[in-house]
């Protein structure tokens, strides 16, 4: 029987600086993600889009958290509980939600309905580590967040709605790191979290560090949580997002990477939830970065060549 895929579109960008990843949702549609995923042989059903305010009708000043900076943080959370209840009702259906940001913090929001029935790990694909708190936080920006909103780490350890108790640290492993903020780098290094940088992959290759990732979030979890933001890729590659680091993974390594996943989740059935994050079709050139990330997740539920 085909797997139903459930694509739920979040079109906020309360999270980041820079307008316009609120329209990511439609360009990735636009660039045929549902004729990819048939191809790659899941039936995607289109659930429509969360319906978000403008950011220009919102104060980013309501409701500061206790401590920190975190701007828009009243909407990100009317959004991201929203976002969880569409996710949970997808999963309870035996659909597999495919959410469509957005900013990276509609995470928040994925990971929690993901998790309410489940002992979730995740693997990050991302060139930031977003475990910033809004206490460490350099821009206020919640998209930098979602790891320690997901955690419970700082102050969102006051905030239900963000934090998922059934999310480990162990059992979390980013691929291809390259951008940590000085006082990010202190939470990493004291968590339990898994991080293969980019480095590793030049060292190992992208197959064997995604093989070790899936190992690390399957390690006592019912299922696995992707969450891929385009800035992992190289900025060349994928020119189309808010905070560019260069550096980045290639095309062939991004669709080597997700191959490996679906091969996986063949032989395992690991898969939960799964999240694109962070495309802004107005930096973007000819609707490139959304046709990847169209590609991208065809590729997580095994489009072939042959
Ligand atoms: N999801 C992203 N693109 N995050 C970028 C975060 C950038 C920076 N670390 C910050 O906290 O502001
Ligand atoms: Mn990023
Ligand atoms: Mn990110």
């Amino acid at each position: 029987m085909r797997q139903t895929v459930s694509i739920i579109g979040a079109p906020m960008d309360y999270g980041a600086d820079r307008r316009g990843v609120d329209m990511g949702p439609s360009a990735i549609r636009y660039a045929g993600l549902a004729d990819g995923l048939s191809r790659a042989g899941v039936d995607p059903v289109d659930s429509g889009d969360l319906s978000i305010p403008r950011a220009e009708e919102r104060d980013p000043d309501v409701e500061q958290p206790s401590r920190g900076t975190a701007k828009f943080l009243r909407e990100v959370e009317d959004v991201c509980t929203r976002l969880a209840d569409r996710v949970e009702t997808a999963l309870e259906d035996d659909a597999f939600p495919l959410v469509l940001g957005g900013d990276h913090s509609v995470a928040i929001g994925s990971m929690q309905g993901a998790s309410r029935d489940a002992d979730l790990g995740a693997v990050w694909f991302d060139a930031h580590a977003d475990l910033n708190t809004p206490e460490t936080s350099p821009s206020g920006n919640v998209h930098g967040m979602p790891l320690a909103a997901i955690l419970g780490r700082g102050v969102f350890e006051e905030l239900e709605w963000a934090s998922a108790p059934r999310v480990q640290a162990e059992s979390i492993a980013y691929v291809g790191l390259r951008s940590i903020d000085e006082r990010e780098r202190d939470l990493l290094r004291d968590s339990e979290m898994t991080a293969f940088t980019m480095a590793d992959i030049d060292d190992r290759g992208m197959t064997s560090v995604v093989e070790d990732a899936l190992d690390v979030a399957t390690n006592t979890t019912d299922g696995v949580h992707i969450s891929l933001d385009l800035d992992w890729l190289d900025p060349r590659t994928a020119p189309g997002v808010g905070t560019p680091v260069r550096g980045g993974v290639t095309y062939r390594e991004a669709h080597a990477a997700l191959e490996t996943v679906s091969r996986r989740h063949e032989t395992d059935g690991i898969l939960r939830s799964m999240d694109v994050v962070e495309v802004n079709p107005i930096l973007d050139e000819g609707n490139e970065t959304a046709t990847l990330a169209a590609e991208l997740a065809a590729s997580t539920f095994g489009k072939r060549i042959l």
